[in-house]
């Protein structure tokens, strides 16, 4: 049995990086960024108005000029055709472009807008008052986001912003969901006394929606040999094989078997965790990689948070999975030598983390309302309250 930091670098080592490919902006939501953003020219661009208003020359106000004529009229987009002389402002509007011999604005609002000119006012005036220059923001070349990194609703502003409509990201890799189990129905089948509802199927397609990741192939099969040698054989072929159950100790748990037999290499059975306990992870000799999940919906849930995601994480890129240090709001003790995950939701008023209390792996309802998983070290045997103790997060936060 492994110990939870070598199943994660066992994961690492299989890890060979996906490709990179484009999309049209449009698609890239939630995709994860293969090429830095760069600014591509200065922002702002030229000196732009931040108000409407008149523009005019400090050194005239200096000079106690309070009336000027109105030369040129310039709206947002349109390039002045006039250079302004002492005496004399443009009429502006937020977002033109202000031109270099303005060095102030005044707002509309402080105008007294007379027939052939507009008498203004203001109590401080300060250079640059209401103008924001260019490149104040960022200038041409300048390192805006660092890849990888998911793309948000700000960054898919930004990179249109910059000018990309096709976004470098990395490929998802194909992926097969496989469940398996006699007692496991689909829906919408009705269950008999001793049948469970195939939920695991729907969570793990659900989990891998979080990456954009639709299963090309996905099954349920019976714990019977010869169907799930067919099934897992086509399943092999893509870049990640997700099952589901089969995997322990009981007289139908033929998966691993099975992969075997499928020449999937064995990295690992088993590691000190609960739950999960039972993970398998396997490699084909064309490098795809095999994650056996244990059934336990819980279980199913923990061990694609921490190893499928881990290894989707290294594959596009990051060098480690944002993992989070909070307090834990009570305590929590142990008798077993295993590392445990339990779910748990942030508290917004503090921003520890509530333990979310479930009856087994089992249980349906088993971390129904957490933000993330935390973890009990196994040489931990109590968490007390205040306690600061590894978070991962279900959503990237
Ligand atoms: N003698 C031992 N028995 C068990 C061990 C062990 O180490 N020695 N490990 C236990 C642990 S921990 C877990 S977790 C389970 C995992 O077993 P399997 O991965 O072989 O899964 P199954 O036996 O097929 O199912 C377990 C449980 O989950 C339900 N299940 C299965 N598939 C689904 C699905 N698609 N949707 C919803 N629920 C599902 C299934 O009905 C079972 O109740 O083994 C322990 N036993
Ligand atoms: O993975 Mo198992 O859930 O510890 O029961």
């Amino acid at each position: 049995m492994q110990s939870l930091d070598n199943a994660l670098s066992l994961i690492s080592s299989l890890v060979k990086g996906f490709a990179h490919e484009f999309v049209a902006l449009e698609e890239a939501d939630g995709r994860i960024l293969s090429k830095d953003i760069t600014a591509d020219r200065n922002y702002p661009p030229f000196n732009r108005a931040a108000m409407d208003g008149y523009a005019i020359m400090q050194s005239d106000w200096k000079k106690g000029i309070r009336k000027y004529k109105v030369a040129e009229t310039i709206l947002a987009g349109q390039a002045s055709q006039t250079q302004i002389s002492s005496g004399y402002c443009y009429k502006i509007m937020t977002g033109a472009a202000t031109p270099p011999v303005a060095d102030v604005i005044i707002r509309r609002e402080d105008a007294n807008e007379l027939d052939q000119e507009v008498e203004l006012r203001a109590d401080d005036l300060r250079i640059y008052q209401n103008i924001s220059r260019e490149g104040e923001d960022t200038k041409k070349g300048d390192l805006l986001v660092k890849a990888p990194v998911r793309c948000s609703s700000q960054i898919i502003s930004l990179l249109a912003a910059t000018g990309n409509h096709l976004v470098s990201v990395y490929a998802l890799p194909s992926v097969s969901v496989i469940t398996t189990g006699d007692e496991v129905v689909p829906l919408p089948a009705e269950v008999t006394a001793f049948q469970i509802r195939n939920s695991n199927q729907f969570l793990l397609k659900s989990l891998l929606k979080k990456w954009q990741i639709s299963a090309w192939f996905s099954r349920h099969v019976a714990d019977e040999i010869n169907s799930l040698t067919e099934a897992l054989s086509q399943a092999i072929t893509s870049d990640i094989t997700i099952i589901n159950g089969g995997v322990s100790a009981g007289d139908a748990d033929y998966v691993p078997a099975i992969l075997k037999s499928l020449g999937v290499r064995e990295i690992f059975h088993k590691v000190a965790i609960r739950p999960g306990k039972p993970l398998w992870v396997g490699q084909t000799s064309e490098g795809k990689v095999v994650f056996a999940l244990p059934g336990n919906p819980l279980s199913c849930l923990t061990t694609f948070s921490i190893f499928v995601e881990s290894f989707l994480f290294k594959s596009m890129g990051f060098e480690s999975r944002p993992l989070y240090k909070l307090p834990i709001l009570q305590d929590r003790s142990k008798k077993h030598p295993l590392t445990e995950f339990f779910p748990v939701s942030l508290d917004p008023k503090t921003g520890g983390l509530q333990i979310l209390p479930f009856n087994g792996s089992g249980d349906i309802t088993a971390g129904l309302f957490a933000d993330g998983l935390a973890v009990q070290p196994d040489d931990c045997p109590s968490l007390l309250n205040g306690d600061l103790v590894a978070f991962y997060p279900f959503r990237s936060l």
